[in-house]
This record gives structure tokens, sequence and C-alpha cells, in this order.
């Protein structure tokens, strides 16, 4: 059994946590607020996470992140996308060592057009770096807490730290697979949760479902012909990074995208979702860095233009789906590889 650390407490932080010391691995979760700490300590909670949950002994918390840095040689990191550079700065003057680091954040950032995996090597020296594995798939916190079957992906090019990130999450309901695709994997995540604000648009238009098979499946479309010409493997897509977890985004009710997508779709403005959301929705900041992907790779990628018009330029929603609809003749299967 190991010494784990995980950096953040927010809902997938937490429910990793749970996943870990639930296998037997001492977990120290780092969260930036001290109140927080005390909670998972002393009630056993994280109640504005995941209400209703009792956290195993294994899992305890600080608000020093000295202290958590120190904790142990894999480091988790499960803050949002915006919330990774400071993180890593942050922590660089606590690094001594060479470490693992497992992200599990699922956005691209705006402007510099990095993956997650590439903000880390870049805020952080390669002295102190083993490794970078990105781990990824269809997997709502609230659902890995009940203990509910769920598959997920450990992405690295050196498939052995992949398998040392299997071994430490995998069990009986939290089955880990490896893959060495980083590219497909980081871009699968990252891009489904543009189209899950789609899907969700269009459940607030109470579009029905062909609607949103259509998004499903043309959004998956246009996920892969970026993700190759970025470089990503075409079958990744397909997989649970990829079709798995854009299925389980743009369907569940867990999902914090769809919901926010719901919102925009009955006629709320965007900064009144994101203020009822009080939870992080990746999926507007990654609409802005998956558009500027599009004209810097020219790629087409008509339903995440729509949806930045919708999000950046006040474009009516139903009026961005006319205008999906009308666009010029196509054959369905274009030419991905
Ligand atoms: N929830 C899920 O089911 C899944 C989420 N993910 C991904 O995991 C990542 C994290 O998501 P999730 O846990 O759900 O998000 P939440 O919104 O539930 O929690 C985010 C956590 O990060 C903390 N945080 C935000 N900014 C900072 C900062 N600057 N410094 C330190 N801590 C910070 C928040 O603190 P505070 O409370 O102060 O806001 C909160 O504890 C996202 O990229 C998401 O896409 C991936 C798979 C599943
Ligand atoms: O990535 C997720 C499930 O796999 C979580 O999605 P949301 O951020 O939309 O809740």
């Amino acid at each position: 059994m190991e010494n784990v650390t995980v950096l953040g407490a927010g809902s997938w932080g937490t429910a990793l946590a749970i996943v870990l010391a639930e296998n037997g691995h001492n977990t120290l979760v780092w969260t930036h607020r001290e109140d927080q700490a005390e909670e998972i300590n002393e009630q056993r909670t994280n109640n504005r996470y995941l209400p209703d949950i009792k956290l195993p002994n294994l899992l305890v918390a600080t608000s020093n992140l000295e202290e958590a840095v120190h904790h142990s040689k894999t480091i988790v990191v499960a803050v949002p996308t915006k919330a990774i550079r400071e993180v890593c700065e942050k922590m660089m003057s606590f690094l001594d060592k060479k470490i693992l680091f497992v992200h599990v954040s699922k956005g691209i950032e705006p402007d510099s057009l990095l993956r997650i995996s590439e903000i880390l090597e870049q805020s952080l020296s390669p002295d102190v770096i083993e490794d970078i594995v990105v781990l990824s798939g269809p997997s709502h916190a609230e659902e890995v807490v009940q203990g509910h079957p769920t598959t997920i992906t450990a992405a690295c090019e050196n498939l052995k730290a992949a398998e040392k990130v299997q071994d430490l999450f995998m069990n009986g309901y939290f089955r880990v697979y490896t893959n060495n695709d980083v590219v497909g994997v980081e871009l699968g995540g990252a891009l489904k949760n543009v189209i899950a604000l789609a899907a969700g648009i269009s459940d607030g238009l109470n579009y029905g479902d062909n609607a949103k098979a259509a998004l499903i499946t043309r959004g998956l479309a246009e996920i892969s012909r970026l993700g190759v010409k970025m470089g990503g493997n075409p079958f990744t897509f397909s997989g649970l990074t990829g079709m798995g977890d854009l299925i389980v985004t743009c369907t569940s009710v867990h999902s914090r995208n769809w919901r926010a997508g719901n919102m925009l779709g009955k006629g709320l403005k965007l900064d009144e979702v994101l203020e009822q959301m009080g939870m992080v929705v990746e999926g507007v900041r990654t609409t802005k860095a998956a558009y500027q992907l599009s004209e810097k790779y020219d790629v087409p990628m008509p339903i995440t233009t729509e949806l930045y018009n919708v999000l950046f330029n006040h474009k009516e929603p139903k009026v961005a789906v006319d205008e999906l609809m009308i666009r010029m003749k196509k054959r369905e299967i274009d030419n991905l590889l």
C-alpha cells in the first residue's frame, strides 16, 4: 500500500481519493480551504461537493500544500483547468524529488491552446517529473462514490507509468484500462464538454432525442477530425475517453456541462448559469480553445463554432441550431484518415 496525494477537494478529487483510500492507500487530500480540511478530518464528510457520503478512514485532508507535496511520490492533480498553473507554481517551491503526476482535468487552455499535460510540463521543472499520466473516461463522481461500475483509462507514452496508475486505482467497481495515446485521450476528455453543452442546449429547447443523437454523432466526427489532425489515434475517439465520455456527459443529469447547456437552452444568460452551478463547467473555456484550435488547424467544427457564437457572441441558441441545419449539403463519412 502506498502514500498518495490528491490536490483539489472538489467532487472528482474527493471521489478519486475515496477510491484510493478504499484500495488501502494512505491518501492525503489538499484543499485550499482550511474549513473544508477540518470538515473532512472531523466530520468525515465533504458536504458541499459530495453530500451524504461518509469518507473512509485512510482519507485525510490538509490545507498545507507543503505537507501534501511531501506526503508521497504520486500526486493526483484534480483542480479545474484554470487553476492548474497556479497550483503547479505554488507546489514547485516544495518539490524536491521526482514525482509521478496523475492529472484528471478535462480542459484545454484558451489562447495558449495547451493540453493539461503540456501545462504541467511547462509549469513544473523536468527535474521533478517522473511521468505524467492522464486518467480520463466516463466517470461521474456521484456514481463512483456509490460504488457503481465505472471504466476509465490511464494514458501515458510510458505504458509502465500508466500501468502503475492502473494498479493504484483499479478495484471491483473501478476498472482502469491503459492507452499510450495521451493526445487523443486528453482531447477527447476536453472536447466532449463542448458537445455536452450543445446537447444540454438542445434538451433545454425540447428538441428531443433525434437532435441529441445527431449532436453526439456529429460531435464525435468533429472531435475526431481535430484530434487526428493534432496527432491523436483515430481509434481512441471511439473508446472510453472519446465516445464513452461523450455519451455519459451528453446524457447524464450529473453532468455540469449538460446542466449548464440545459439552462442556456431554457433562456438563462451565461453568467446566471455559472453562478447557479457553483461548480466548474469546463466546457465554457474549452469552447473558446476548441474554436481557436479549429481555426489554427483549419478543421471545420460546425457545432463548436455555433456554440462559440452562443456563448461569446450573444447568438440565440435557436438561431444557432437553425443555421447548423441549413448548412451546405455534405457526405456523412468524411476523410478522417
Ligand atoms: N466531477 C466529476 O464527476 C468529474 C470531473 N472531472 C474533471 O475534474 C476536474 C475537477 O473537477 P471537479 O472536482 O468536478 O470540480 P469541482 O467544481 O467539483 O471542484 C473543484 C475544486 O477545485 C478547487 N479549486 C478551484 N480553484 C482552485 C485554486 N486556484 N487552487 C486550489 N483549489 C482550487 C475548488 O475549490 P473551491 O471549493 O474553493 O471552489 C474545488 O475544491 C475538472 O477538470 C473536471 O472536468 C473529470 C471526471 C469526472
Ligand atoms: O467528465 C465528466 C464525466 O466523465 C464530468 O462531466 P461534467 O464536468 O460535465 O460533470
